[in-house]
């Protein structure tokens, strides 16, 4: 039967990111995707240039529209903007049989946008994050929520149990932020005591636009197919390996990401880009 994923996340009217993102990721992962926007955004490769958030009603709306008629397998939450939306899909996600819901905590965009209001962290990190299946920050969101300041790989492993104390039943802490000039590693950590890194090359390219969107998709697609929480996460970083190192050169700004390029690849030549320890 075929897995249906769902994205609760902003629209990018430029495509790299947010709903675009997440639903060209599915679909290339072979994921039914269904939507709830929760905010529309004017966006492309040079930046935000304005943000328009739904009434919370509407958001709710959609996601009981939803999952009200269909089986799905993997959330993943995206751009949510403000504490009222955080509460409402929280809420309602809470009030169904909840399924595995991967969060991207998402707070700023690329060129400095906030896509996240200052008075919703505190939402972020009660209502939501407890419900995580996996939490996907990368460094400074990891440093807001937790409050510690990331330099270091131990400051990394500190910060990711913090998430797990906090509730999450697992994190994969991104380190496309970090100073790693050669690679680009996250570490994934579960309440269950699981711990590895995911080392790939780092991309010389200024096209990463909405890789942590298509890279929590990814693991949602995957959780969805029935994929267990590691196998997910490796799997959506040989998918966002793919995709930044097949960049499509569009726009003049941050550009995005090719979603088609992991489909290219055969199995071998996927696991080739990446070291797991
Ligand atoms: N230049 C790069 N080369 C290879 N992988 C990268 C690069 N930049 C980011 N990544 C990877 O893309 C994913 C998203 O990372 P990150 O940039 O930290 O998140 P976000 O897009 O949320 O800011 C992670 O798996 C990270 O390791
Ligand atoms: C609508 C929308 N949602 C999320 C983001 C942030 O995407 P992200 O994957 O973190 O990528 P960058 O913004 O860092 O390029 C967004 N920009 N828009």
């Amino acid at each position: 039967m075929t897995s249906v994923a769902m994205t609760i996340a902003g629209s990018d009217s430029g495509g790299g990111a947010g709903i675009q993102a997440d639903l060209k990721t599915f679909q290339e992962l072979g994921a039914f995707g269904t939507s709830a926007i929760t905010a529309v955004t004017s966006q492309n490769t040079l930046g935000v240039h304005d943000v328009y958030a739904l009434e919370v009603n509407n958001v709710v709306s959609q996601i009981k529209a939803v999952l009200d008629d269909f089986k799905v397998g993997a959330i993943k939450t995206g751009m949510l903007f403000s504490a009222e939306i955080i509460h409402g899909v929280a809420k309602t996600l809470k009030s169904y049989d909840l399924p595995m819901l991967v969060i991207d905590p998402v707070m700023i965009a690329k060129g400095g946008a906030s896509l996240l209001l200052n008075e919703a962290v505190h939402s972020m990190k009660n209502e939501l994050l407890p419900l995580a299946t996996i939490i996907t920050p990368n460094i400074p969101e990891a440093e807001v929520l937790t409050g510690l300041t990331i330099r270091s790989d131990s400051d990394v492993e500190n910060a990711a149990n913090r998430l797990i104390t906090m509730g999450a039943k697992a994190v994969v802490l991104k380190g496309g932020h970090r100073d790693t000039k050669d690679y680009a590693e996250d570490l994934f950590l579960s309440a269950k005591g699981e711990r590895f890194i995911m080392r790939s090359e780092r991309i010389d390219t200024k096209d990463t636009h909405g890789t942590g969107c298509t890279f929590s998709a990814a693991i949602a697609a995957r959780l969805a197919q029935g994929f267990t929480a590691s196998d997910a996460v490796i799997d959506a970083k040989y998918f966002i390996q793919a995709a930044i190192a097949n960049g499509l050169q569009l726009g003049t700004g941050h550009g995005p990401t090719n979603h088609w390029a992991y489909r290219k690849l055969s199995e071998k030549a996927r696991k080739e880009v990446m070291i797991i320890e």
